[in-house]
C-alpha cells in the first residue's frame, strides 16, 4: 500500500437498496482521479463519502484509506481533507491575507504567522494580492487564493468539485496548471469532479465514468 495514497477499496454506495456507485481505485500522491458522469450519477455523493459528509440515507460498504489510515468512519474534522468548489468561497469581510491566516493552524506570533502567509504568497507570485479585498480579485485569482487557503490547512488529499467550470477557457488552463502543479509539489492525491474531459487530460488523470441511474 503506497504511502500518502488515497485508496477507495471496494467502495460501494447504495441508496434505498440500489447501488449508486461501486469503485475500487488507488490515487497516488500528486495523481488525479477524474470523476465524470451525468447529473445524478453520484459524483458529489462520492466526495461526501470521502470527506465524511455522506447523508445517513446512503449505505456505504468498503474502505477509504488515506495515508495508510482507514478513515471510513473517521469524523470529518479529523480526516485532513481539503475541499475546493466551483465558488472560491473566500470570506468577503477579510483581506486576502486574513483569509489565509484564518486557515493557518494555530501557533506562533501574529508577526510570524503573517510572514508565513506572505512567504506562501511569494512562492506562487501572488504577494501583491495580500492586502486586497477578495471581491476585487478576478475569478482566476480568487481560485488560486482559495487553493492556497486549502493548502495552508495541511490536508492529506484534495477533493475538487468542478473548481474550474466558472472560468473562461484560457484562464481555466492557467488555473488548472497551478492547481495540479501545487498538488504534485505537496504530494497530494486529488479527486476531481469535472464535466470537461480537457481537465482530465491536462491532469493526466485516471478517469472514472459513473453511470446514469435515471
Ligand atoms: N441527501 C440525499 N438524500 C437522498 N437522495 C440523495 C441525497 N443526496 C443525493 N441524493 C440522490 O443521489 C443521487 C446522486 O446524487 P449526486 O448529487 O451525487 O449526483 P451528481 O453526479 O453529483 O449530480 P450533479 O452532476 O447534478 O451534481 C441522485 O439521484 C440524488 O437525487
Amino acid at each position: 500500500m503506497a504511502e500518502h495514497s488515497l485508496i477507495l477499496k471496494n467502495l460501494r454506495i447504495s441508496l434505498a437498496g440500489d447501488t449508486l456507485l461501486d469503485i475500487d481505485a488507488e490515487v497516488a500522491p500528486g495523481e488525479v482521479l477524474a470523476v465524470m458522469g451525468p447529473s445524478g450519477s453520484g459524483k458529489s455523493t462520492l466526495l461526501n463519502a470521502i470527506s465524511g459528509f455522506l447523508s445517513p440515507r446512503f449505505s456505504c460498504r468498503g474502505q477509504i484509506i488515506l495515508d495508510g489510515q482507514d478513515i471510513t468512519h473517521e469524523d470529518p474534522s479529523r480526516r485532513k481533507i481539503g475541499l475546493m468548489f466551483q465558488e472560491p468561497l473566500l470570506f468577503p469581510h477579510m483581506s486576502v491575507e486574513e483569509n489565509l491566516l484564518f486557515a493557518l493552524p494555530r501557533g506562533g506570533s501574529k508577526q510570524e504567522r503573517c510572514e508565513k502567509v506572505r512567504e506562501k504568497l511569494r512562492a506562487v507570485h501572488l504577494e501583491d494580492l495580500g492586502a486586497r479585498d477578495p471581491l476585487t480579485l478576478s475569478g482566476g485569482q480568487q481560485s488560486r487564493i482559495a487553493l492556497m487557503r486549502v493548502l495552508l490547512s495541511k490536508p492529506k488529499a484534495l477533493l475538487l468539485d468542478e473548481p474550474f467550470s466558472a472560468l473562461d477557457v484560457e484562464l481555466r488552463d492557467r488555473v488548472r496548471t497551478f492547481v495540479f502543479g501545487l498538488a504534485q509539489q505537496n504530494n497530494l492525491p486529488v479527486v476531481l469532479i469535472t464535466h470537461d474531459k480537457a481537465d482530465a487530460v491536462a491532469a493526466k488523470a485516471q478517469i472514472i465514468n459513473l453511470l446514469n441511474h435515471k
